[in-house]
């Protein structure tokens, strides 16, 4: 069993890993309140220079952080320095995470476990993992199920300019979800808390997804209506595989859903929907990924998305049009075409069988098996 710390104070002590856009951005963030924060990077001239300038060299380069945080690194921190912080936050893309947290676990003390926040908004490539499942492999069932993850329409540069914004926090109890929420609470930033953690990861990892087929569509120079053609059908297409999996289907309609995908389908600050604009301008995915800068989730995402799609049985016309793309060669504006030569078919109907990769979930975290665990009460499965 995992004895967490207490309720993280207004002071809290934090340490993000991951030094990124979210990463930087989560440690400004909680450095502009009264949190000590601490930021570990795997560059060693980030560390230097982030340390002595309080400005990040390669991301949010043009932003100035409080002079209180930290970097720490390249190496992983001890356990002596992990034990003394009330709160962990997860920054890295979530093709590394397995090997970070496998690296982690041993200076993890699960008598004083710090509250363990994960941003991330991937599925894993092979495994088609979510993130629970990658933290139940590494850490644990336990150390999974005292987890929180945090998803939403939430672009770092804006969140550093303190830009309204709000995001989902989900965890299997909402007190735990309540203490992430409370930390990140600021006048211009709301946390909305819930019980569907796995419906929250597939949001944020599905809707990199579709922001590419938006951002292709906006390439090839198509407009309005065809964006919000994808944009209603990608969610359709998301609240199908959710369901189906076991996530709620409101979760969705929340700001990890809805929210996050009406972003980033709708702007050139998204990265997914950036690899999709150029890809309908005619550039290949392999210029595109050298070039990028930073990550596409939504491009990796993909591949496990079609695991769980094809695992599934689901209908999902635009997802599998995507994998087409990046992996089978497929022509942009044939894409499109061939989506709309498909025969006309009801708007939405939630899939029949459902729950079974969620309940596998469930019982590999020790939740919902007979003679187990009982599920936390707030957590509402769709099974
Ligand atoms: N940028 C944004 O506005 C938001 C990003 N996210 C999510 O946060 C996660 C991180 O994204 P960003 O910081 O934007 O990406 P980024 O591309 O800006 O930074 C990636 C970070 O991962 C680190 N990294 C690369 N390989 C690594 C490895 N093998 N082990 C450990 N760390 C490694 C890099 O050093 C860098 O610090 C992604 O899952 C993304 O979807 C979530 C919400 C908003
Ligand atoms: O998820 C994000 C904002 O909520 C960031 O989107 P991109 O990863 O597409 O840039």
């Amino acid at each position: 069993m995992v004895v967490s710390k207490s309720q993280p104070a207004q002071n809290s002590t934090v340490l993000i890993f991951g030094a990124g856009n979210f990463g930087s951005c989560l440690a400004s963030h909680l450095g502009d309140s009264l949190h000590q924060v601490y930021m570990w990077a795997r560059e060693e001239n980030l560390i230097k220079h982030f340390n002595e300038h309080h400005r990040n060299p390669f991301y949010l380069t043009q932003h100035e952080f409080p002079e209180t945080i930290h970097a720490v690194g390249p190496e992983l921190p001890t356990e002596e320095f992990i034990a003394s912080m009330d709160v962990l936050i997860f920054a890295i893309p979530t093709q590394f995470l397995r090997a970070n947290l496998k690296l982690l676990r041993p200076r993890l003390d699960i008598n004083n476990l710090p509250l363990l926040i994960f941003v991330n908004k991937g599925i894993e490539v092979g495994s088609h993992a979510l993130t629970l499942e990658i933290i139940a492999d590494t850490c644990g069932a336990d150390i999974a199920k005292a987890s929180t993850f945090i998803s939403g329409p939430s672009f770092a540069k804006e969140i550093v300019e303190r830009q309204p914004t709000s995001v989902s926090v989900a965890s299997f109890t909402e007190e735990e979800a309540a203490k992430a929420a409370n930390l990140f609470h600021q006048p211009h930033f709301r946390c909305y808390t819930g019980g569907d953690p796995i419906g929250i990861e597939l949001s944020g990892a599905l809707k990199n997804v579709y922001a590419i087929a938006s951002g292709m569509s906006d390439g090839l120079g198509y407009e309005n209506n065809t964006r919000a053609m994808i944009i209603t059908r990608g969610l359709s297409e998301m609240t199908c595989i959710g369901t189906a999996y076991g996530a709620s289907p409101l979760t969705f309609l929340g700001l990890a859903g809805v929210g996050d995908l009406f972003l980033t389908c709708s702007s050139s600050n998204s990265r997914n929907y950036t690899v999709g604009h150029r890809l309908g301008k005619g550039e290949s995915l392999d210029e595109i990924m050298k070039t990028l800068g930073s990550v596409a989730e939504g491009v990796s995402t993909t591949k496990g998305a079609k695991a769980i799609i094809d695992m599934l049985g689901v209908d999902a016309p635009i997802a599998n049009s995507i994998y087409d793309v990046l992996y089978n060669g497929k022509d942009t504006r044939a894409a499109i075409r061939e989506l709309m030569a498909l025969p006309p078919s009801r708007e939405l109907d939630l899939p029949p069988n459902v729950g079974e990769p969620a309940r596998h979930l469930l019982r590999k975290l020790g939740l919902g098996t007979p003679g187990s665990i009982t599920p936390p009460s707030q957590y509402q499965p769709n099974l």
